[in-house]
């Protein structure tokens, strides 16, 4: 069967096979009207009538595979496109109707079996096309065959000129084909080369792009990362919609590296990471914002709820208790604000940073917040003073 047509969604599929049966149709009516000229040009052993009569079988073998074709049967076929089966029809009808010429008419329109192979040249195995090929030939032989036994053609000699040249056109199509075949071969060979080569690109895109946008210590996201989902986050925010944004900075984690190491440091960073991560719903965006600051970013919470999500954090990071390290008192310490629509991203980092001052100054492991700009206006003051 045809790959490239059975690759197709049904749909796509049933549109060619339909056109390309309305090409075959198209085909038939300039036989026939061929086959016309040649009785009205006195070549035909038949009168026109009798074709008229010849075509009704004709038509009728046609509205099979029409019938086939619209109902959809022909999907439920190993050849959807019932390619073999037109062709061989085809076929016999050509050989019926070249005998209804004379011999003249005969050889001339003996051509139109190139048109009929071709129609399955590209879509036909070799093993089918050479059924066909073989059909052709031993219908054309049968016809001479029965034309001799029953003395309609009175030929002086027999036809060994037309059976040549049917024999070469065969030939020559079989050999045609075959090339075809190879090219086509070698086309989807390298068409799945390409894939080949392409889903390596785009693994290695996904690659890049995710070390791009993540922190190699913690996998979290990185700063820039966040800073880009915050921002398209705000742009769409709808007008009644609030977001939690929050600023988390662990305590004193400048004395852990400096007693138990950096990789102590490291350690505590991952679990961290960790424990947040497990606290947090599915949406919660958290971030490495640099060194052990951490940002949080919270859809659609009221006001309590971004702190008690964020009492949450502050909580299991106070229990917990690093792989192998027995560090005691970890805590940190959490500037909170809100999001809401139409506020500049900035400006509310600002507000966080403003509230996460002032946790440290009020004695770290707390959670502070500076909800409105005004909030942060009078951190910044008391701040100065
Ligand atoms: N182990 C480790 N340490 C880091 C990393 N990034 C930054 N640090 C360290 O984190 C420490 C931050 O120290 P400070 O900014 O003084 O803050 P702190 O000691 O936590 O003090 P407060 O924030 O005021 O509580 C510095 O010693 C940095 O070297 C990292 O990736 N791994």
């Amino acid at each position: 069967m045809n790959t490239s047509t059975t690759q197709l969604e049904p749909q796509a599929l049933q549109r060619l096979l339909l056109n390309r049966f309305a090409m075959a149709q198209g085909t038939y009516a300039m036989v026939l009207l061929l086959l016309t000229l040649a009785i009205v040009t006195g070549h035909g052993r038949v009168s026109l009538d009798v074709l008229l009569l010849g075509a009704i079988p004709l038509m009728l073998s046609q509205l099979v595979f029409f019938l086939l074709l619209r109902s959809g049967r022909n999907l439920r076929l190993r050849d959807p496109g019932m390619i073999e089966a037109q062709v061989l029809v085809a076929l016999f009808w050509q050989t019926v109707l070249l005998g209804c010429l004379d011999d003249a008419a005969r050889s001339t329109l003996l051509a139109f079996y190139v048109p009929i192979l071709l129609f399955g040249l590209f879509q036909l195995s070799p093993r089918a096309f050479a059924r066909c090929a073989a059909f052709a030939f031993v219908g054309f032989v049968g016809l001479e065959w029965s034309d001799a036994s029953f003395q309609l053609q009175f030929a002086a000699e027999p036809p060994f000129l037309q059976l040549a040249t049917l024999s070469a056109l065969l030939f020559w199509l079989g050999l045609f084909g075959r090339h075809v075949n190879a090219m086509r071969q070698r086309m989807r060979q390298r068409r799945h080369a390409l894939v080949a080569h392409q889903n390596t690109l785009r693994g290695m895109m996904r690659q890049l792009e995710d070390q791009a946008s993540t922190d190699e210590l913690t996998g979290l996201c990185n700063r820039r990362h966040f800073l880009r989902l915050a921002e398209h986050e705000l742009t769409n925010l709808p007008a009644q919609a609030q977001y939690g944004l929050a600023l988390i900075d662990l305590d004193h984690f400048k004395r852990i590296n400096d007693r138990y190491g950096h990789a102590a440091g490291d350690r505590v960073l991952q679990t961290f990471a960790t424990l947040a991560q497990a606290c947090l719903r599915e949406g919660d965006v958290l971030a490495r914002y640099g060194g052990e600051e951490f940002v949080l970013l919270l859809p659609n919470v009221n006001l309590d709820q971004i702190s008690i999500c964020c009492e949450r954090l502050r909580e299991a990071f106070a229990a917990a208790e690093p792989l192998g390290l027995s560090l005691g008192g970890l805590s940190l310490s959490i500037g909170m604000t809100r999001l809401q629509h139409g506020d500049d991203l900035d400006h509310a980092l600002q507000r966080a940073d403003q509230a996460l001052y002032r946790a440290k100054h009020n004695g770290r492991n707390r959670c502070e917040a500076s909800w409105e700009p005004s909030d942060a206006r009078a951190d910044r003051r008391s701040a100065s003073s």
